[in-house]
C-alpha cells in the first residue's frame, strides 16, 4: 500500500484521531494539559456542577503564573505573603483549591519549578515531541517548538479536556514558513518572528498550522525556537510547529518529566518519523532570507507593525491599504510617534525583560552579554523577569544575577509580570517600554502603556542607553 507524503502536522494530527465526523470534524486525543490561574476556575466550577472528575490528572499540569507579583514571596520568616490585589488573591486561591479537589499536579508558586506556563511545560518535559498540547492560553503555540501540535484553547474546552481528554476540532491548512541562510551578527530569533509577522500580517495565519523550516530553523537551539514557535499566534496561526531533530532531544533528554530508559530509546525512535516528508505538500509556502533580516522592533499597536532598528517610524501613507494607513495613524497617535524619527532617536522609560517568548536561560545570557561592565541609563527603569524558578537559579550559578544587579537591573520572581497589566508589574501611562514580550498590543502593558517588542539583546542595549539602540553597536 502506498502512503501520500504527510507533513509534520498531518502525521501528528492522524495519530490522534479519536473519531471521524461526517462534518470533517474529528475528536482529538489530547496528550498534555496545561492549566494556569486565569482561564481554569470556570471551567474547574462546571465540573463541579455536573459532578464530573478530572479524566486524566496525570497528563494534566497546573501552575500559576499571570497574576503572582514577581517581587519576594516570603517574608524574612519564610512565611508566604498574602496577595495583594484582591482578585488575583481570588483566583490564585481558586486554583489551589481546584487542584487539591480534582487531584492535579501543581506546581505551587513557592516551588523552585514554578514560572510560566510555557517555560515549565518543555523545560520539565512535560511537552514532548508528536504530542498534542493545550492550554488555556494562546502563546501554548510556543510548545510546537519541540514537534507538538500545540494550541491555546477557551475556558470551556479546558472544561472539556479535563473531563474527556478530548476535542472536537476541524483540520486546519498547512503553510511552511522557510528561512533559508546563515542569521547576520547580531541577529536573533526574536528578530526572525518578528520578520516572519511582518511579512505575513497579524491576520496572515489565520486558519493555518505554520510548519516554520530551513536552515535558520535547524540551526537555532531548542530556546530559539520556542521564541519563534510562542509567536506564530501573533502571525494569527492556530499552531506553529518545528520538526523534531537532535536538538530537541539533547534539549528534552533527562528531563523531570521526559520519558526514561527503553522509553526514551522507544519514544526517540517515534519522533524521528514525525518530521515532514519530503514531497509532502502544504496549502502556502512563504519563503524568507537570512541576508534580509536584520535587529528588529515593533513601532505600533500591532506585532506585524515591524521595522529594522537602523529604520525610521513609517508615514501612514506608505501604506498601500487604506485601512491600513487609518490603523497606522491610530497607532502612531497612541505610540506618541512622529513619522520620519529614527527609531535610535526614540528615548523608553522602561525596559522588561522577560515573558513566555524571552525568559529563557539563552536569552538572560544575551541580554547580560550587553549588560556586562554597563550601567542602565539615567531615568530607565529595567527589570529581568525570569521565565522559571529553574531558568533563574541556572541564571544565577552562571552569576548572571550579579551583571544584572550591578549595571543597575531588577532581577525578580518568576512570572507574566509586564507582559501584560494582570499583576503589580506595569508601565505607567504614556511611558515607553522596550519589551521582550510578544503583545504591543493598547494597554497591554497597562493603561496607555507604550510597547516596543525586541529581542533580549535589543532591550538590554536600550536599558543601557536610554533609547532604542542598535546592539550590533554595544556587542
Ligand atoms: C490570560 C491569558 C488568557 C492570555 C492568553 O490567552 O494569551 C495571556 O496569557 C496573554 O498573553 O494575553
Ligand atoms: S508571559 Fe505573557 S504571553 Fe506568556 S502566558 Fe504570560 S501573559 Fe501570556
Amino acid at each position: 500500500m502506498s502512503h501520500q507524503p504527510r507533513t509534520l502536522y498531518e502525521k501528528v494530527w492522524d495519530a490522534h484521531v479519536v473519531e471521524r465526523r461526517d462534518d470533517g470534524s474529528c475528536l482529538i486525543y489530547i496528550d498534555r494539559h496545561l492549566v494556569h490561574e486565569v482561564t481554569s476556575p470556570q471551567a474547574f466550577e462546571g465540573l463541579r456542577s455536573a459532578g464530573r472528575r478530572v479524566r486524566r490528572p496525570d497528563l494534566t499540569l497546573a501552575v500559576p503564573d499571570h497574576n503572582l507579583p514577581t517581587t519576594a514571596r516570603v517574608d524574612a520568616k519564610g512565611r508566604e505573603l498574602p496577595i495583594a490585589d484582591a482578585e488575583s488573591a481570588e483566583q490564585l486561591g481558586a486554583l489551589r483549591t481546584n487542584v487539591a479537589e480534582f487531584g492535579v499536579p501543581y506546581i505551587d508558586a513557592l516551588a523552585a519549578e514554578q514560572g510560566i506556563v510555557h517555560v515549565v511545560g518543555p523545560e520539565q518535559g512535560f511537552t514532548l515531541p508528536g504530542t498534542t498540547v493545550v492550554c488555556g492560553d494562546s502563546h501554548t503555540s510556543a510548545h510546537g517548538a519541540l514537534g507538538a501540535l500545540a494550541f491555546g484553547i477557551g475556558t470551556s474546552e479546558v472544561e472539556h479536556v479535563l473531563a474527556t481528554q478530548t476535542l472536537i476540532l476541524s483540520p486546519s491548512k498547512t503553510m511552511e514558513v522557510r528561512v533559508d541562510g546563515t542569521l547576520g551578527f547580531g541577529v536573533s530569533a526574536k528578530d526572525v518572528v518578528l520578520a516572519i509577522i511582518r511579512r505575513i500580517g497579524a491576520a496572515g495565519g489565520t486558519g493555518y498550522v505554520i510548519e516554520f523550516t530551513g536552515e535558520v530553523i535547524r540551526n537555532l537551539s531548542a530556546e530559539g525556537r520556542l521564541t519563534i514557535a510562542n509567536m506564530s499566534i501573533e502571525g494569527g496561526a492556530r499552531a506553529g510547529m518545528i520538526a523534531p531533530d537532535e536538538t530537541t532531544f539533547a534539549y528534552l533528554k533527562g528531563r523531570a518529566m521526559a520519558p526514561k530508559g527503553a522509553d526514551w530509546d522507544r519514544a526517540v525512535e517515534w519522533w524521528r518519523t514525525l518530521p515532514s516528508d519530503a514531497g509532502a505538500r502544504y496549502d502556502r509556502v512563504v519563503t524568507l532570507s537570512a541576508s534580509d533580516i536584520a535587529p528588529a522592533l515593533t513601532w505600533g499597536t500591532s506585532p506585524e507593525d515591524v521595522v529594522p532598528i537602523t529604520g525610521v517610524v513609517p508615514a501612514p501613507e506608505s501604506f498601500a491599504d487604506p485601512s491600513k494607513q487609518a490603523a497606522a495613524r491610530k497607532s502612531l497617535d497612541y505610540m506618541g510617534l512622529v513619522p520620519g524619527t529614527r527609531m535610535q532617536d526614540v528615548a523608553v522609560q522602561h525596559v522588561f525583560i522577560g515573558s513566555c517568548t524571552n525568559s529563557r536561560i539563552e536569552d538572560l545570557r544575551a541580554a547580560a552579554h550587553v549588560a556586562t561592565g554597563r550601567r542602565v541609563a539615567d531615568g530607565v527603569r529595567a527589570m529581568v523577569v525570569p521565565g522559571s524558578g529553574l531558568v533563574k537559579r541556572q541564571a544565577e550559578a552562571e552569576g548572571l544575577d550579579r551583571v544584572f544587579t550591578e549595571a543597575g537591573f531588577e532581577w525578580r520572581e518568576p512570572g507574566c509580570s509586564m507582559c501584560l497589566a494582570m499583576n503589580p508589574d506595569k508601565v505607567p501611562p504614556g511611558e515607553r517600554c522596550a519589551s521582550t514580550s510578544n503583545r504591543n498590543f493598547v494597554g497591554r502593558q497597562g493603561p496607555g502603556a507604550r510597547t516596543h517588542l525586541l529581542s533580549p539583546a535589543m532591550a538590554a542595549a536600550a536599558a543601557v542607553s536610554g533609547r532604542l539602540t542598535d546592539v550590533r553597536e554595544l556587542i
